[in-house]
């Protein structure tokens, strides 16, 4: 079912006829604001959001709900009917081409579609242009945004087609989930009393915005210490969307026998610690259902490279100053939300948002770029990036440029599985990926494996 939740982050397209390639700019942002609608949903793939216009007309619209379901492109062909013969497809992005089954661009070449504006093409590598090549060479026309089509209306929309999918650009530049920093602070830069009391520094209306914020995310990030004082709950409570995993940190293991993310009924928790800490607090976290992870050397990076690994796309960290600044000092926050409530609590030793990042000079700040104000109920939400966003052209070779990394794998072979680390050098598909697979057994029929791990598992160690 769709997920329907306001989008915190696209603006709502206008149009203004009056600028080259108005139109085509206006309908490519509702597919950028369209398939917003499903983010944090269709991990670990991209959001698609597909229009279909006739004579400036919309005639048909769809988005990815989540992962594994219709594809945007048929779902809008299939609401636009009969209208789709000459019309135009505007895509906030190329379709992915996963199992090489070519399911949207087939939709839209049989609908009778004659052009397709495509707002950016797939950034990752293995997939990137095919799509664009199968429809040109179905002898439909293609545009794609900022190569075919120029102008400041353009880029406004190629901008909202790189935003609705930053997460999965960002976490293919930099090999970790797209992190997500979020923290409520007093006028006076606190986020607890000294006595570590925070409920609530933020108004409802804001914590309300923090549900949908959860519900964007894979998973959400706290210390130790915010366990031990807060005993949160971390859960998305707005009423849709996706409910992410809670991940603690802590390397004492000494956390209480008591707390509300040790109740896994509802929603997993993982615990990530340091190799052999609490043994026996390790087995009654185990009988609770909460998964453990050991690291050598507990430290944020690792903990990003590992949850990449298993197929994350997107984590929110709600952690204390503590936690936050070893996060940014190992440079694996991307984002920040901040909330500022207009209340003064005072205290010299009250927690702060970020701890020591070792700077000394005011010039050495991190400033943010392309940041926002917002006003929610009577605080004012601050939000802007950390790290640019990686512009994906130079960063992920492109197809052509992929027999340089393994000159033994053609990426046009559709039964290729793609393991983590050999082939797949910047992609989101990797063995451990959450996502299911459909491989044909030895009669050429496909059955369905809910990852590639699982295909890999029984195919390798089967009698
Ligand atoms: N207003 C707001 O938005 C928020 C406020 N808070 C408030 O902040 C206070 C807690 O802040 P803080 O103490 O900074 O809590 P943190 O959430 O930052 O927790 C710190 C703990 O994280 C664990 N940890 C694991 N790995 C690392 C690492 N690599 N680097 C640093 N820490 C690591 C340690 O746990 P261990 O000791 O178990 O080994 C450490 O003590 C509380 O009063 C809470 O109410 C917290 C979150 C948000
Ligand atoms: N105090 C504070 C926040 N605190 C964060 O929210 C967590 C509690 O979440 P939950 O148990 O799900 O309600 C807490 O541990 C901390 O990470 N967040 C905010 O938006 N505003 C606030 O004023």
């Amino acid at each position: 079912m769709a997920a329907s939740f306001p989008s915190p982050i696209i603006c709502k397209a206008t149009t203004n006829n009056n600028h080259p390639h108005a139109l085509d700019s206006f309908h490519v942002r509702r597919a950028a604001e369209i398939a917003d609608k499903s983010a944090g949903l269709t991990s670990p793939h991209p959001n698609f959001g597909c229009v279909i216009a006739t004579a400036g007309k919309v005639v048909g619209e769809g988005y990815l709900y989540a992962q594994g379901t219709k594809p945007a492109e048929v779902q809008a062909v299939e609401a636009a009917g009969e209208l789709c013969r000459g019309a135009t497809a505007y895509l906030n992005m190329e379709p992915g081409d996963c199992h090489g089954d070519r399911t949207a661009v087939s939709a839209l070449v049989k609908a009778g579609i004659t052009r397709v504006v495509v707002g950016i093409r797939h950034p990752l590598q293995h997939l990137r242009s095919h799509a664009l090549r199968a429809m040109r060479s179905e002898g439909l026309q293609v545009d794609v945004l900022g190569e075919d089509l120029k102008s400041k209306v353009v880029e406004e929309a190629l901008k909202s087609c790189l935003i609705v999918n930053a997460p999965l650009i960002y976490r293919a530049a930099s090999r970790v989930p797209f992190s997500v920093l979020k923290y409520a602070m007093t006028l006076d830069g606190k986020i607890a009393a000294s006595s570590g009391h925070a409920s609530w520094i933020s108004s409802k209306e804001s914590r309300y915005r923090v549900f949908e914020l959860r519900g964007r995310s894979d998973a959400i990030v706290v210390g130790g210490n915010t366990v031990r004082k807060d005993n949160p709950r971390l859960t998305a409570r707005h009423g849709g969307g996706h409910v992410p995993i809670r991940i603690v940190m802590s390397r004492t293991l000494n956390l209480p026998e008591v707390a509300n993310l040790w109740d896994v009924s509802s929603v997993p928790t993982i615990v990530v610690t340091q190799r052999g800490a609490r043994k026996n607090f390790q087995k009654f976290l185990a009988s609770k259902g909460v998964e453990v992870v050991e690291f050598d050397i507990l430290n944020t990076r690792d903990v990003m490279e590992y949850f990449y690994d298993r197929g994350y796309l997107s984590i929110l960290w709600e952690c204390g100053g503590t936690l936050a600044a070893s996060a940014i000092s190992s440079g694996i926050i991307h984002k920040v939300f901040a909330f500022v409530a207009p209340k003064i609590i005072g205290g010299k030793n009250a927690p702060t948002p970020v701890g020591e990042l070792g700077m000394v000079e005011m010039t050495q700040a991190l400033d943010l770029i392309d940041f926002s104000y917002e006003q929610i109920g009577p605080d004012m939400l601050i939000s802007g990036f950390l790290q640019p966003l990686p512009d994906p052209t130079p960063v992920i070779p492109s197809v052509d440029e992929t027999y340089a990394i393994d000159p033994s794998v053609t990426p046009y072979e559709s039964s290729i599985i793609f393991f983590y680390k050999t082939w797949d050098l910047y992609g989101a598909f990797s063995n451990f990926s959450p996502h299911p697979i459909q491989m044909p057994d030895e009669n050429g029929d496909y059955q369905t494996w809910s990852s590639v791990e699982h295909y890999y598992q029984v195919t390798t160690f089967a009698a």
